[in-house]
């Protein structure tokens, strides 16, 4: 069975960011094809127009698809999975697909609509991305207009009013395999640091936490999480389980202050001699993630005794392992990439995987 292709769902409140850090991935995506699939509510459009006539080489026309019909939880069987599977069934099948739900969506019936038949066989859901408003987070609002959400949900009859912002944010956060604070650049470092802490503690374990602006994000770290987030629909409960409804757009979209996001991010190389046991290295190679807060680590672990190098990737705490081919006439080195937030202690981690 050909592999299934990796779908990556972003959501947050509208405002947050999402379309933004949309852009900034297929500005970065270097020929990796991305198709992506935009969630509008009503006939507004302005995110795909956005997207759509965005000029950059990787977004093409065709690449872009809109639900238009509202929200995907209520039109699942007649709007999304039928989008999905013409996508699917282009000759040219795309890399990736991103999906953006608009605002208000709950991303849990998305989610547990790629175990739909048809479409689990052929796509999972890479990670869930959730994009917070870092700003009006950090001031206890949920978002950066509250009177515009609420209008919108006022003006939908099939919208769920009753529902406080609180839970619909709770119900984003418990779906999340990686959580966004994005408009640091709005907030000092502490306050996002700050923010950062407490949503991570307030997520499940595991979810990664990461500060951007402009949602400027490496592509490794946002795409390849490899989370399969149909398969453990019950670790991401819904607080709120009334129907609800969305409608998006604020009229904000227009003041994007041209903002080149310096690296937050950061990424260096660490090798050592053969490891003798490969389980071990790998729950030392966890433990390392934890205390250090690493995004990624990859690459290749030769094992004393075995021929064949072992292939390590691990997205948060969660370490993946095979045997992937013998090394040959390459040294019997192990080496890794780590990837993370800026300031990692490298000294430290280098030690901590040398040990
Ligand atoms: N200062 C600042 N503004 C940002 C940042 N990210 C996005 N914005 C601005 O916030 C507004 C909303 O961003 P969008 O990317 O359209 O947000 P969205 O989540 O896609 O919103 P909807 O599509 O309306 O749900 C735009 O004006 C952006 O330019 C950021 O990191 N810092």
């Amino acid at each position: 069975m050909p592999a299934k292709i990796p779908a990556t769902v972003v959501t947050g409140f509208l405002g947050a960011g999402k379309t933004t850090l949309i852009r900034h991935l297929l500005e970065n995506a270097r020929g990796k094809r991305i198709a992506l699939v935009i969630n509008e509510f009503g006939d507004l459009g302005v995110d795909g127009g956005i997207l759509k006539g965005c000029g950059i080489e990787n977004c093409r026309d065709e690449d872009v698809v809109e639900l238009s019909n509202g929200c995907i939880c209520c039109t699942v069987a007649d709007d999304f999975i039928p989008t999905m599977e013409k996508l699917l069934d282009r000759e040219d099948k795309p890399d990736h697909i991103v999906i953006e739900t608009s605002g208000l969506a709950l991303p849990q019936p998305l989610i547990r609509a790629f175990n739909w038949p048809g479409i689990s066989t052929r796509v999972t859901v890479d990670g869930v991305v959730t994009v917070v408003d870092g700003k009006a987070v950090a001031e206890g609002r949920f978002a950066h207009d509250i009177a515009a959400i609420d209008a919108q949900r006022a003006a939908d009859d099939g919208l769920d009013h009753e529902t406080p912002l609180s839970e619909l944010f709770e119900d984003q956060i418990a779906a999340a395999d990686m959580i966004v604070v994005n408009k640091t650049d709005l907030l000092g470092a502490e306050e996002a640091e700050a923010l950062a802490a407490r949503l991570k503690a307030e997520a499940r374990d595991g979810v990664q936490v990461v500060r951007a602006a402009m949602g400027a994000l490496p592509v490794e770290v946002l795409l390849g999480q490899g989370a399969a987030a149909e398969a453990d629909m019950e670790a991401r409960h819904e607080v709120h389980h009334h129907h609800d409804h969305d409608d998006d757009h604020d009229d904000d979209h227009h003041d994007a202050a041209h903002h080149h996001g310096h690296d937050e991010f950061e990424s260096f190389v660490v090798t050592r001699a053969e490891v003798t046991d490969a389980k071990a290295f790998a729950a030392q190679v966890s433990e390392v993630i934890r205390a250090h807060d690493i995004l990624r680590l990859k690459g290749f672990v030769a094992v004393e005794g075995k021929p064949m190098r072992l292939t390590l990737q691990a997205v948060g705490p969660r370490v993946d392992t095979h045997f992937d081919r013998p090394f040959g006439t390459e040294p019997r080195e192990t080496r890794l990439v780590v990837i993370g937030e800026a300031g990692l202690d490298r000294a430290a981690i280098e030690a901590a995987l040398a040990a």
